[in-house]
């Protein structure tokens, strides 16, 4: 039996060669059958497969080139979503005509607002920041690019942003500097709040500083405090603490029953002294995120506990100290508090070697009397504020803040500032309300409601005392 061999036909490739190939330029080996079979059987095609196969491979290899020249000459940065550098960068970025053109953005929703000085009437203003993908930039005539991609973290995904470009990283950093820079101008005056998910921080919201001013108490005391915390921020203080071998730490318990100011006490005080201010929301950890999270807060800053006797870490049943309340307890099949943490816990992360030097620690109570000795002894708690409900002279005081003129307010021409009949009305206000009754957000929000005129809101308080009370 005779066999005819076709000698035309391409010799097919080695197996050795298939994984090199493919190696290099994925999926080349198909590319390349399926080029050899068209080229066996039609002549006709071989200009048209060598163009398809320049542009197939120069596509490759540029990449090729491009990746290693990424990876050896290339200095990068890489931000999570969750950290405050992200804010940085992504203001800078939003402002860019690049991040205009982008094709792939994220929308949200008033994001940029948050930090503008902007009265804040638009309704939901919509912002868009480059998104899933590769975008360069030219930035002090040297090409930038800002990568975005998603990526899996803890079980949590997460966006997580490269800022890259050729050269030194000396270049990228100060790149990141003048991202810093404009952040801080964007955020003077202001007080960033942070709150924690997952045991990370994340920036909740950006406030106007309140002026000290506007938060009417004891002058003494308050006074008392600002100088308190001056001398605790002052540049030798960390210093004076280590060689006496005294924790640099800070402790305020401000008391007393709703809204009397202790929550914008501290928010003004933050912005007095331009700290951060970090709520701790204890009845959300447990003891790991707990020291996760005080194990990050910034050298100086201010770290709020609210509410600190409603967070299931209430005082221990007469008799019982904590431990012991936990066995019994369990004895008696009972969940041991509301939240994940128990009282030594907080105490051991709050005074632990994961606790920041330099911090500032606010705790607020409607309820002294509920609260574990242990957790406001001295140490722990370096002063404890009384905010009781208004006395005559904080009455007074409120009823002058509304009514008399202030630096910002837009001035009504027909209605010219008599400063001296606001102070008439404020002591009659003050004669007609009876002392420690009101709070002083009860007083306020009645003066707010009246703010279009003192005589009228003197003349009504009567009436609203007597159905409020
Ligand atoms: N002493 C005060 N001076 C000026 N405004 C006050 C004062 N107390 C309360 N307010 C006003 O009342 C509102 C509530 O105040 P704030 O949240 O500070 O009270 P709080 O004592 O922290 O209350 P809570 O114990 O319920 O947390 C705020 O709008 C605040 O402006």
């Amino acid at each position: 039996m005779a066999v005819f061999t076709n000698t035309t036909s391409p010799t097919p490739l080695s197996p050795t060669q298939v994984s090199v190939l493919d190696f290099f330029v994925p999926g080349s080996t198909s590319v390349l059958a399926a080029i050899e079979l068209v080229l066996a059987t039609n002549s006709y095609f071989r200009p048209l497969i060598l163009c398809m196969l320049l542009a197939f491979l120069s596509r490759h290899v540029c990449r090729y080139v491009w990746g290693v020249a990424e990876t050896h000459f290339a200095s990068m940065v890489h931000i999570q979503y969750s950290s405050e550098v992200y804010d940085m960068v992504g203001l800078w970025v939003a402002s860019q005509p690049f991040a205009h053109r982008a094709r792939s953005s994220l929308a949200r929703v008033g994001w940029r607002q948050t930090f503008d000085n902007k009265d804040g009437t638009e309704k939901k203003p919509l912002h868009y920041s480059p998104w899933k993908g590769t975008f360069y930039f030219i930035y002090n005539k040297r090409l930038f690019w800002f990568r975005s991609v998603e990526k899996d973290l803890n079980f949590r995904v997460e966006e997580v942003v490269t800022v890259s470009c050729f050269g030194s990283p000396t270049i990228l950093k100060r790149f990141f500097d003048d991202c810093r820079e404009a952040y801080l101008k964007l955020t003077k005056n202001k007080t960033t709040i942070f709150e924690h998910q997952d045991a990370k921080w994340k920036r909740t919201h950006v406030k106007s500083t309140r002026p000290i001013s506007t938060v009417v108490m004891n002058e003494e005391v308050k006074a008392g405090l600002i100088r308190d915390i001056e001398g605790f921020l002052h540049q030798g203080a960390p210093a004076w603490h280590l060689s006496r071998g005294i924790p640099y730490r800070k402790g305020y318990l401000l008391y007393g029953p709703p809204g009397t100011g202790k929550s914008s006490l501290c928010l003004s005080l933050a912005g007095r002294f331009d700290l951060d201010v970090y709520i701790l929301n204890i009845s959300a950890i447990d003891s790991r995120s707990l020291s996760t999270l005080l194990a990050e807060l910034p050298s100086r800053c201010v770290l709020l506990l609210e509410d600190v006797d409603a967070v299931g870490i209430a005082q221990p049943r007469q008799g019982e100290t904590d431990i012991s309340q936990a066995k019994a307890d369990a004895a008696r099949n009972q969940p041991r508090s509301q939240g994940k943490l128990s009282l030594s816990e907080l105490l051991n992360a709050l005074d632990g070697a994961s606790s920041h030097e330099g911090r500032l620690l606010m705790m607020t109570t409607n309820h002294l009397d509920h609260l574990d000795r242990a957790l406001i002894r001295a140490g722990r708690v370096d002063k404890k504020v009384e905010f009781p409900n208004a006395d005559k002279d904080v009455i007074f005081r409120l009823f002058c803040m509304i009514f008399k003129q202030s630096e910002g307010d837009i001035l009504d021409p027909k209605q010219p500032a008599e400063d001296e009949t606001v102070e008439q009305y404020a002591h009659e206000f003050a004669r007609k309300i009876p002392e420690r009754e009101f709070s002083p957000a009860e007083i306020q929000s009645f003066l707010v409601e009246h703010r279009g005129s003192a005589r009228v809101a003197v003349e009504n308080v009567q009436e609203w005392i007597d159905r409020t009370c």
